[in-house]
C-alpha cells in the first residue's frame, strides 16, 4: 500500500531525517512514536506530500508521489490521502455535513448526491447522526475530531495519515477515537499512519514504530 525508502530531509543545515524506511499494509493501522523533535511530522507531512523529501522514494498505492506536480499532486493528494491533524481544520461557517462533503466536491468525480450520501453514511458510521446540522462550534472536541476523520474518509482514500489526532482530547475521546479508528480498519479495511505521544493508546494498533534522531530505532509488535 505505502511504501517508503531511505528518506532523507533537511532544514537549513539541519538533518532531520536520516534515511528513513517504511512498509505498510492494506487495513494496517502503524503508529510512530518518538521523543519531541525525532522527525515525526516532518516524516508525516513527505508520506502525504505536504512536504517533499530530499532524497529517497515515497510509492502510494503504485505511484511515485515524487513524480507528481501541481495540480496533479494536489489532485493525487486528495483523492488518494486522508488528513487528520491535532486541530480539526474544521471550517467554522459550514456544518458538519458541508464540512465532510467539501474534499469530495473537490475531487469532482461523484456528483453532489453521492458525495452528500456517502457523507451521511460516515457521519453516521461515526455516531454523529443527530449532528450533521451542526456547525463546529455547536460540537465537543471530540465530536469535531469525529467529523474530521468523516471528512478525511469521504473520497475512500488508500491511507489516512494522522498527526498528533488525540494530542487536544481528554483521555475517554482519545480512547473512543482510537477504538473508532479501529472499527474504520475492520469494517472498510482502512490504512492508518498515526503519530502519536500516547503510548497506551499505541498499544492498541497493529504496529507501533519508534523513531530517534532522525531514524526508525525499534519495531514493537502489539504487547501480548
Ligand atoms: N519547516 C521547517 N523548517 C525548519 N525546521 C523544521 C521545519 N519543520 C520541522 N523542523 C525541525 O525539524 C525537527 C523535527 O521536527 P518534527 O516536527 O518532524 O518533529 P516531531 O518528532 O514531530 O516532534 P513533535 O513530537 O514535537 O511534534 C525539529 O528540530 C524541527 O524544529
Amino acid at each position: 500500500m505505502l511504501t517508503a525508502r531511505h528518506l532523507t530531509k533537511s532544514y537549513s543545515g539541519l538533518q532531520v531525517l536520516k534515511g528513513v524506511d517504511l512498509a505498510v499494509q492494506r487495513g494496517e493501522i502503524v503508529t510512530i512514536l518518538g521523543s519531541s523533535g525525532a522527525g515525526k511530522s516532518t516524516l508525516l507531512h513527505i508520506l502525504g506530500t505536504l512536504d517533499s523529501q530530499d532524497e529517497g522514494e515515497v510509492w502510494l498505492n503504485g505511484a511515485d508521489t515524487g513524480a507528481l506536480k501541481g495540480n496533479r499532486l494536489s489532485d493525487f493528494r486528495n483523492r488518494h490521502i486522508g488528513f487528520i491533524f491535532q486541530f480539526h481544520h474544521l471550517l467554522p461557517e459550514f456544518t458538519a455535513l458541508e464540512n465532510v462533503c467539501i474534499p469530495g466536491l473537490i475531487a469532482d468525480d461523484k456528483g453532489r448526491k453521492a458525495v452528500r450520501e456517502r457523507a451521511v453514511f460516515l457521519l453516521e458510521t461515526l455516531g454523529l447522526k443527530d449532528r450533521i446540522q451542526h456547525k463546529p462550534g455547536a460540537l465537543s472536541g471530540g465530536e469535531q475530531q469525529r467529523v474530521a476523520v468523516a471528512r478525511a474518509l469521504i473520497n475512500q482514500p488508500d491511507i489516512v495519515l494522522a498527526d498528533e489526532p488525540t494530542g487536544n482530547l481528554d483521555s475517554v475521546n482519545a480512547m473512543e477515537l482510537h477504538q473508532l479508528f479501529l472499527q474504520l480498519r475492520d469494517q472498510f479495511q482502512q490504512t492508518f499512519v498515526v503519530v502519536t505521544h500516547n503510548e497506551a493508546l499505541a498499544g492498541l494498533s497493529d504496529r507501533q514504530l519508534m523513531m530517534k534522531d532522525g531514524r526508525m530505532v525499534d519495531e514493537r509488535n502489539i504487547p501480548a
